[in-house]
């Protein structure tokens, strides 16, 4: 498997884990095995060489950085995030908390801009960032999709990527950022002795949640917090590198691969003296798609796992619950309902 460097952490049940990390340089055959291999065994990878330019990346991180530096007041004048807006530690409608503030946005060309006035004193310029950044991401997204299509073997190798590039597409940017946990003697360390320490000082930045969408760009400072849960449901760090990007697989992929792919549980925890700051593009398809199992993923061995449902139906339900329920449990076949 030609995964470079994978990052070996030990935690306190000493499980050493490589999450894998993806050279998207590599030939596309190779590429879409990997790719499949790692949304099957994690759920979650990270990509380098991913042909986001850096230039990009920074214009976006310092709009994010110049807004959260602002006073509460005037952040205040682009809330509340109901749903899209500013956010400061409640996070969706049912009472969930965290140690965050967050800019949430509907990836809409227009619905960027009119926000842009209530955010930024230059909205040209906050807008030309988020714009430009949520097209290079988006198109980062839909490449990893195509070709993970293609590792599949089914057919319409653009069946995923064109719900995010339809103009309906319903997806999301987030911006988070997790001040400080005043009393943390250090940035992030993994020597088993300052990790526990720092496990017992670190707060719920952003508690246990699977992402609904269908597929999730994360990138983040150089400030570590972000855990994936594995099957065992043994939570493990993610070292953080500005210069890679994280993938998360989401319920509605999950969905469409006949579960064939899980969702990664994941959270960030606020753990240091530093800020973390996570900027993440959520690629969700047009709110009238229908998500149901793709043809090719089911079989006699495999009958349909999901009910179908539109995009709508299951944001719907999302925001009913709260952010830690496995919402697509909701629309499971039972095991004696199911027919090919
Ligand atoms: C508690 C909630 C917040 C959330 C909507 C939800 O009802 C359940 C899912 C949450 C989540 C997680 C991933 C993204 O950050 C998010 C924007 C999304 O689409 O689903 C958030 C929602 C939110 O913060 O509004
Ligand atoms: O900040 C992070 O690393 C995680 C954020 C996250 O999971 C989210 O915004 O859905
Ligand atoms: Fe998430």
């Amino acid at each position: 498997m030609v995964v470079s460097s994978p990052t070996t952490i030990r935690t306190k049940k000493t499980k050493a884990v490589g999450i894998p990390t993806i050279d998207l340089s590599l030939n596309r055959s190779m590429l879409s095995e990997l790719l499949v291999k790692a949304c099957e065994e994690f759920g979650f990878f990270k990509v380098v060489n991913h042909g986001v330019s850096k230039e990009v990346i920074e214009r976006m991180e310092e709009e994010g950085a110049e807004f959260f530096a602002k006073a509460a007041e005037e952040k205040q004048r682009a809330g509340p995030a109901r749903p899209f807006g500013y956010g400061c530690k409640n996070i969706g409608p049912n009472g969930d908390m965290g140690e965050l503030e967050y800019l949430l946005l509907h990836t809409n060309t227009h619905s960027i801009s009119e926000r842009s006035t209530s955010i930024s004193n230059d909205p040209t310029k906050f807008s030309c960032a988020a714009n430009n950044y949520v097209q290079a991401v988006r198109e980062l997204a839909c490449e990893i999709l195509d070709l993970v299509a293609e590792g599949l073997w089914v057919h319409d190798k653009c069946v995923f990527s064109r719900l995010l590039r339809d103009v309906h597409s319903d997806s999301v940017l987030r911006l988070n950022h997790y001040p400080p946990v005043s009393d943390m003697i250090s940035d992030w360390d993994p020597s088993p002795k300052l990790f526990q320490h720092q496990c017992k000082n670190s707060r719920v930045g952003f508690g246990e949640h699977s992402d609904p969408q269908i597929l999730t760009i994360l990138r983040s400072n150089d400030v570590g917090g972000l855990q994936i849960a594995l099957h065992d449901g043994l939570w493990v760090p993610v070292p953080p590198d500005p210069s890679e990007f994280c993938v998360f697989v989401g319920d509605a992929l999950q969905a469409l691969t006949n579960g064939r792919f899980e969702s990664v549980r994941h959270r960030a925890l606020s753990n240091s003296v530093k800020p973390r700051m996570s900027m993440a593009y959520f690629g969700a398809p047009p709110l009238n798609a229908w998500i149901s199992p793709l043809p090719e993923l089911i079989s006699s061995q495999k009958p349909s796992g999901y009910k179908p449902f539109t995009w709508d139906e299951y944001k719907k339900a999302a925001y009913s619950l709260r952010l830690g329920d496995s919402r697509l449990d909701l629309f499971m076949v039972r095991t004696a309902d199911k027919t090919q």
